[in-house]
């Protein structure tokens, strides 16, 4: 799915209205009845008192559309309007006219604190005060007005973005923001809900089609792509009946060092669980018994050293190469690396101590092979692209390293985000139980185990991270977050390809089960 820019979507508006002949005023019909069923499916008449907060531009408007449509079917519902500005947006006057054909109850200006109406813990709270047209962080007793609705425990639910957050620009004010339990949002959901400054202000949210025009949403160039399952399960390359393992490559896994012998360990059997045909590990001497024994599918060699990294010497062309889970920093290790990225005929994928490797010596970085797959955690990426003041910032530089690099740079964490160039991909699965020792060094084996098969880096990352948050989703059902680790994750990537044509279940399967 494709994430627009607040700037794209009011042109995704004029161009459509343009195009269908509709003006605005039926958009935003169109857009508060579809935040009205939502309510009315859930609530089926239920009196419970509803307290719509609408602002003054067309977010306020969506939200007078659909408090009409609440009062019309015979909703308990008060509408406020904070009166910040005396800029109303046309849309907005003309359903502030219209509410008032429907209820002699008309809307409550507000226009200062004294104004906050009572609210139960009860009751429901829609957040129409600002939208995507935000143009500063709120202030005065409008923030104070935010600040009183976080107080409330109510069910909050905010039309198109809570209230204080920008659609992509980084927050200036975290305790201007309102704290919406449910968003649902028009058309496309926006970069903002899925970065972690921003994201823990978008619990839940839905998307809701609005009927934006198709073609611009089709030719324009996205922000952010989010991959889902549908998105997922395009990247999927059959498996021909004729296959054999030399069809699906050689991976070889380089990693480990004394203590640290497991992260070689799961990421040669993940790679294997992802479908290389064949996997090598190389370990330290001390690694090789570890490595037969936790994993008899997969080849062993081993360093001329006992606990390091010294020398990489391999007898066979690899198809992939995941290198650095464990492999510590020692300067014979740094050699090792430098002379393997010089000698690599194809994308590598690096994690772990060989980006800590990269990032103390500078110089590895000009020996990288191009579309290399670099798999920094937060603390990794900061030591590769130095610190950032904001989600935004780390975005930008992290496309000016990928770019300067010509690499594909994983930002790992929750929604880990695959960037290439000026592009990024958004991850949707995953859970916090994974966030355990060795989750990361699946991944690499994951992406690895993928390239080997033929699939090209770029897709390798993206599915690849798809998949590794979709076993470790289909391990949280069974265990749940705390018990969850990371070979928890290997035993589920089976799971995870089988659930990526699974049909999704239904409203009714969740009431038969
Ligand atoms: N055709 C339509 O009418 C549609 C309406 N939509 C709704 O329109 C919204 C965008 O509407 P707008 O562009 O009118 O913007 P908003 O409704 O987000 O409101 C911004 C208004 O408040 C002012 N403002 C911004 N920041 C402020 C601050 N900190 N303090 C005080 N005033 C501030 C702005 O100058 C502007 O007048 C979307 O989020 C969505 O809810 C669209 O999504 C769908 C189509
Ligand atoms: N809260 C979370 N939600 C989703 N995925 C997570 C979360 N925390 C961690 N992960 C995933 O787990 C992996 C952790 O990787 P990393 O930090 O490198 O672990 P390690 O170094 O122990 O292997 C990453 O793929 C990351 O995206
Ligand atoms: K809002």
């Amino acid at each position: 799915m494709k994430l627009f820019s607040a700037a794209q979507l009011h042109e995704a508006d004029k161009i459509t209205t343009k195009k269908h002949g509709i003006t605005l005023v039926e958009l935003m019909e169109r857009g508060g009845t579809q935040i009205f069923n939502w309510l009315h499916h859930r609530m089926q008449g239920a009196q419970v008192p509803i307290h719509i907060f609408s602002g003054i531009g067309n977010n306020g408007g969506d939200g007078l559309v659909v408090g009409r449509l609440l009062i019309e079917h015979g909703y308990n519902v008060k509408v406020y309007v904070a009166n910040f500005t005396d800029k109303r947006s046309k849309c907005f006057l003309i359903n502030y006219d219209r509410i008032k054909t429907v209820t002699k109850d008309w809307p409550i200006l507000m226009t200062s604190a004294h104004d906050f109406p009572e609210i139960k813990d009860e009751d429901i709270i829609i957040d129409a005060l600002f939208g995507i047209g935000l143009n500063r962080p709120p202030e005065g007793w409008v923030k104070e007005l935010i600040q009183y609705l976080n107080s409330k425990k109510s069910f909050k639910l905010s039309i198109d973005i809570p209230s204080g957050m920008y659609a992509n620009k980084a927050l200036t004010d975290a305790e201007a923001v309102l704290k919406a339990s449910h968003t649902l949002t028009f058309q496309a959901p926006k970069l903002s809900f899925f970065l972690p400054e921003t994201g823990r202000f978008v619990p839940y949210f839905e998307v809701l089609e609005i009927g934006l025009d198709p073609e611009y949403l089709h030719t324009t160039e996205p922000i952010a792509q989010v991959i889902a399952k549908p998105e997922a399960q395009q990247f999927y390359k059959q498996r021909e009946k004729y296959a054999h393992k030399g069809s699906f490559g050689h991976t070889l896994v380089v990693a480990g060092s004394y203590g640290k012998m497991g992260a070689a360990v799961l990421t040669t059997k993940a790679a294997y669980r992802t479908g290389a045909g064949l996997v090598t590990a190389f370990v330290p001497e001390s690694g090789y018994n570890i490595l037969q024994t936790a994993v008899p599918e997969a080849m062993t060699l081993t360093d001329a050293e006992d606990d390091l990294i010294t020398s990489i010497a391999i007898d066979f062309e690899p198809s992939s190469i995941a290198v650095g889970m464990g492999i510590g920093t020692k300067p014979e290790t740094v050699k090792a690396l430098g002379k393997l990225f010089k000698e690599a005929k194809e994308p590598l994928v690096i994690d772990a101590d060989a980006l800590n490797c990269i990032a103390a010596n500078d110089e590895l970085l000009n020996h990288i092979p191009e579309l290399s797959v670099l798999t920094p955690h937060p603390g990794e990426l900061e030591r590769l692209i130095g610190a950032w003041t904001d989600d935004y910032d780390k975005l930008e530089k992290t496309k000016s390293f990928a770019k300067q690099h010509n690499v594909i740079v994983v930002i790992k964490g929750a929604n880990t985000i695959v960037v290439i160039e000026e592009r990024l991909y958004i991850n949707t699965t995953g859970n916090p139980g994974m966030a355990t020792g060795g989750s990361g060094d699946v991944l690499s084996g994951m992406i690895a185990g993928l390239i080997s098969q033929g699939y090209d880096p770029l897709i390798a990352s993206v599915f690849g991270v798809y998949l590794h948050g979709s076993a470790g989703n289909l391990a949280t059902q069974e265990i749940g977050f705390e018990a969850l680790i990371a070979q928890d994750i290997v035993e589920h990537i089976g799971p995870a390809f089988l659930t990526l044509f699974a049909p999704e279940p239904t409203e009714q399967d969740a009431k038969n089960a």
